[in-house]
């Protein structure tokens, strides 16, 4: 039987707190159940979810590189990607993105440009297929459905 497509969903530094860090900007939502949530809306398209979440700059790069391999083979869609303060830092995720051809949705829980100027600025923009910003939990089953819009490519798909 041939295996199921993947959509990888990783998140960067600090977000393993979700639901006790600052609540008012980022939710009550655990990591877990947002998983939980990115599992059955993966399922849905047929895809199996891979959810993974790391503080370390190398690993998420790691990841990057491994999806981006994936995706080529057909193996996987790509990933959901929120990249936390690595956001407005990393030239490495922004080459690593862009080096392994990884398809990536951004995704922010809160409206970063709504927020401090540090936070408007992204690495990870100019090399994303699109970005999901301020609707909470809620904008990463849209992230999905826009991943495999774009794989599947035709109206909605890549230019
Ligand atoms: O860790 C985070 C979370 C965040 O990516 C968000 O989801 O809104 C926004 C970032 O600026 C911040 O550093």
């Amino acid at each position: 039987m041939a295996s199921v497509r993947s959509v990888y969903v990783l998140h960067g530094p600090n977000l393993n707190l979700l639901g006790t860090r600052r609540p008012e900007v980022y939710g009550t939502t655990t990591l877990a159940d947002l998983e939980a949530r990115c599992a059955a809306r993966a399922a849905e398209h047929g895809l199996e979810a891979i959810c993974r979440q790391s503080n370390h700059e190398g690993e998420l790069v790691d990841w990057i590189h491994e999806v981006g391999a994936a995706a080529r083979d057909g193996r996987s869609v790509g990933a959901v990607v929120n990249a936390g303060a690595y956001t407005h830092t990393s030239i490495a995720l922004h080459d690593a993105v862009e080096g392994s051809e990884c398809p990536v949705v951004e995704v922010h829980l809160s409206n970063v440009h709504a927020r401090e100027p540090f936070r408007h600025h992204s690495f990870l923009s100019p090399v994303a297929r699109g970005v999901v910003v301020g609707f909470g939990v809620t904008g990463y089953p849209l992230a999905i459905d826009g991943l495999v819009a774009l794989a599947g490519g035709g109206p909605g798909g890549p230019p």
